[in-house]
């Protein structure tokens, strides 16, 4: 008991940190509260009982109730005269003794704590018992009208002006016959056996009767057994009188009482076929575990994960320029002529217009034209080239028709765009309030609303266009955004940059947001060896989430974190808070011209694999070509980002449409992740706002290092030159093959071959060497081949075995 209440203190104490509406109520109350509500059904039973011998007398003094000096023959004076007229008179006649017995029966569940929720079927079923029994009693309400109260007869009256003596009856008959149904679960059968067994019954008492009679004859039944046996007035069933009267005549009265017993048990037998299952909703139990991390939530509060750096502060907005030409100037001469223009080169093909509509966007205006009855959309489509050159613009893109409008939109560049400012997208309100995990501000739409998108639901994103078009201002943008709304414990950036120049501003907040591998000096990694144990690392590090997640039982990385802050993992047992990576590659064409498949294949892994547990990877490349976005690559990033592109086949690589070739530059850009495409005027950071902004973050106290990533023993390390066998590449067994068919030893040959990096190449012709099959160092020109054939290699493999 004592525990009990602990226990419930301790909840109420958790619950009040919380400020969460609670309506448990503690031992204590519950006591109060249910001798109240006993005491209440009491009362209103003396109340109403007495309503029935003083009601009529009482009549006259209802309407003086305030007056102190009427006195009312009600045994609980006035306040029961008015209650039993309230309840009886006007409301359900002798039926509402029913809510005294429900008022009294709800003090005695709450003062013992019994199951709440069949004291609220008690009190459904009541309530409907009530409203029966008033409207049968309004039969006789002309005999008496307290029997059904006012309601009941009016109720009974209403239901007789529509359907009539009989129908009422009957119609009471079928909702008596429903809750029989419902609530004892009679049916069909229970009559058949009910009816089966008064046929038994009346079967056995015929037989009792022949059985008493030879009782008496046969056993020799003492006069003291007889007597016992009427006062008890038993129904003896065949076998038992037998055995009774074999007994010796002290005994009998022993054997006798056990068949009072019997009779007893057969009760339930009888309502066997009345019985219904009550459900009984048991309360969760809290588990230990529970127990133990409420107890340390109050007194140590959630683990905020942002304590080590508890007054780090966000940038200010002041940090992002602002500038004049931001906002949307409507040119009504230039939306005229471009309308014109519009409805005239259509005209000329004979396409009528029915509407046209325009939307002014920052660098383009949307015209949404409905066509005539009957013309096909495709003239249309075919008709681009027409409508640009009578436009004499660049970047006219048609989407015929507009998904989900039914009309065909011409989007045509403005003649003097406007900078959409990354403050005006950071301070938006859509962006301020957001509730994402990685809210990302990419700029605004065409309808200028700003454009939000969560990274982790992306989860991946893929982002090409040709040199010179937006792409790191596009990137910068993203990591802003990202700047501005998490905290250095929340998020770890992984960044790959082998131009070496582009993101070098944000080797500034190092200790603040990058990751890093343990033995590395710089954190933004440059270098393309680094590059595969970077990527390498991090698929050890998705492999260990998957773990840490397994041994919590949790799918994803937002459930772990919010298990790990209300303390119900333990941090002995490896658990930490889990911060998001978002894993930046730039240029990643020439990561995969010089590393090929050592790259290709963690990405793809980390691709595939880390959404669940906060991996997010961001790739970014100049040249969308089929062998840089490869199949397996392109398939694993559903979100895909083109800014301008030189061709329609790049296009077609980057979205699996056209459309990016046809945009106008400078940050204007298409975003996918699905179906539909959705034209976006990328916000413009400035290098001198960035540098700012990571000046700002690099000032503060920050941890003493980057986050770093699991070590990983890169393949460089092992020593080349010795022939373990175990220790061999896998791929030795195709680069032994590659260098016999060609007959030319060299590093390079293996490179193109098996697409791999230069150290992988060189070791594994070092390894080759160390085999016999291909001979030593012979300065610029390639190896000797040692083995002539694949019969012959094949024989010198299986030797070593
Ligand atoms: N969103 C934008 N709004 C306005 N101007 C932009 C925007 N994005 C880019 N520009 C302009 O285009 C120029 C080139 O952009 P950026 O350096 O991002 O290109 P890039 O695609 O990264 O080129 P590269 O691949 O050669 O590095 C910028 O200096 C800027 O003047």
């Amino acid at each position: 008991m004592a525990k009990k209440k602990t226990k419930t203190k301790s909840k109420a104490k958790t619950t009040s940190k919380f400020k969460k509406p609670s309506f448990k109520l503690s031992s204590q109350q519950k006591l109060i509260f249910g001798s109240l509500l006993i005491i209440l059904g009491i009362l209103m039973f003396v109340a109403f009982l007495s309503f029935f011998f003083t009601g009529q007398a009482d009549q006259s003094t209802l309407s003086e109730m305030a007056s102190r000096d009427v006195k009312a023959q009600n045994w609980l004076n006035k306040l029961g005269a008015w209650t039993s007229d309230f309840f009886i008179n006007k409301g359900f006649g002798i039926a509402s003794f029913i809510f005294s017995g429900l008022f009294f029966l709800s003090g005695i569940y709450i003062t013992l704590d019994i199951n709440k929720a069949r004291l609220r079927r008690h009190w459904i079923w009541g309530t409907l018992i009530t409203i029966w029994l008033s409207i049968f009693f309004g039969f006789f309400s002309h005999y008496n009208d307290k029997l059904g109260g006012t309601i009941g007869f009016e109720m009974n009256s209403f239901f007789q002006d529509y359907i009539g003596k009989i129908g009422t009856i009957l119609l009471l008959l079928f909702v008596l016959i429903t809750y029989l149904a419902i609530r004892f679960g009679i049916n069909g059968d229970t009559f058949v056996k009910l009816f089966k067994r008064a046929k038994s019954d009346i079967k056995n008492e015929v037989n009792s009767v022949t059985d008493d009679s030879t009782f008496t004859v046969d056993n020799d039944l003492s006069a003291e057994a007889e007597d016992i046996k009427s006062a008890f007035d038993l129904k003896v069933e065949e076998p038992k009188p037998k055995k009774v009267v074999k007994k010796p005549e002290p005994e009998l009265k022993q054997t006798l009482q056990p068949e009072l017993s019997v009779e007893a048990k057969k009760e339930p037998e009888t309502n066997d076929a009345e019985l219904s299952i009550e459900i009984e909703t048991v309360e969760e139990e809290i588990s230990e575990t529970d127990n133990l991390s409420n107890k340390l939530v109050e007194d140590y509060g959630q683990f905020d994960p942002t304590l080590d750096l508890s007054k780090f502060q966000f940038p200010p907005l002041d940090l992002l320029k602002k500038y004049d030409t931001e906002g949307i100037t409507i040119n009504q001469e230039e939306l005229e002529d471009n309308k014109n223009r519009i409805v005239e080169t259509l005209n000329n093909y004979k396409i009528g217009i029915a509407s046209i509509k325009a939307t002014i966007g920052p660098t383009v205006t949307l015209y949404e034209i409905v066509p005539e009855a009957g013309v096909r959309i495709s003239k249309i489509k075919n008709l681009e080239d027409d409508i640009a050159l009578s436009l004499s613009a660049l970047g006219i893109r048609i989407i015929a028709p507009i998904p989900g409008k039914g009309t065909i939109g011409i989007e045509v560049p403005n003649k003097n765009a406007t900078i959409v400012s990354m403050r005006s997208v950071i301070a938006s309100q859509k962006f301020q309030k957001s509730e994402m995990e990685l809210p990302i501000a990419f700029g605004k739409t065409i309808s200028n609303e700003t454009f939000v998108v969560d990274l982790a639901r992306m989860p991946h994103m893929l982002m090409a266009g040709a040199t010179g078009q937006g792409k790191s201002v596009g990137l910068n943008a993203v990591l802003t955004s990202l700047l501005y709304k998490k905290h250095p414990a929340e998020v770890k950036f992984v960044l790959v940059d082998p131009k070496k120049v582009e993101l070098t501003l944000f080797n500034k907040i190092e200790r603040h947001y990058l990751a890093k591998l343990p033995d590395s000096e710089e954190a933004i990694i440059t270098d393309n060896t680094k590059v595969i144990n970077t990527l390498n690392s991090l698929c050890i590090e998705m492999d260990n989430r998957y773990e840490m997640l397994k041994n919590a039982l949790c799918r994803n990385i937002k459930e772990y974190n919010t298990k790990f802050k209300a303390r119900k993992l333990n941090p002995n047992d490896g658990h930490h808070f889990l911060p998001y990576i978002v894993l930046v590659v730039d240029e990643f064409a020439d990561l995969i011209m010089t590393a090929g498949k050592e790259v290709e294949t963690p990405i793809a892994r980390l691709a595939q694999l880390a959404r669940a547990i906060g991996i997010h990877l961001i790739v970014a490349t100049q040249r969308p070509s089929v062998n840089v976005i490869t199949g397996i690559i392109k398939a694993n990033f559903p979100a895909r980002i083109a800014f301008r592109v030189t061709s329609k086949i790049d296009s077609r690589t980057i979205l699996d449409g056209g459309g990016a070739d046809q945009l106008i530059g400078r940050g204007d850009m298409l975003y996918t992740s699905g179906n539909e495409i959705t034209r976006i005027q990328c916000a413009f950071v400035d290098t001198p706002e960035v540098e700012r902004i990571t000046e700002f973050i690099g000032g503060q106290k920050a941890y003493p290092e980057a986050y770093l990533l699991p070590e990983y023993v890169g393949e460089e390390s092992g020593t080349g030159l010795d022939n373990n066998i175990a220790d061999r590449d896998k791929l030795f067994r195709e680069a032994a093959e590659i260098i016999v068919t060609a007959q030319q030893g060299s590093a390079s040959l293996l490179q193109r071959k098996l697409k791999l990096g230069y150290n992988r190449a060189g070791r594994l012709i070092d390894q080759l060497e160390a085999a016999g099959i291909v001979g030593g160092f012979e300065g610029s020109k390639a190896r000797q081949v040692l083995v002539p054939d694949f019969v012959a290699l094949d024989a010198l493999l299986s030797n070593e075995i």
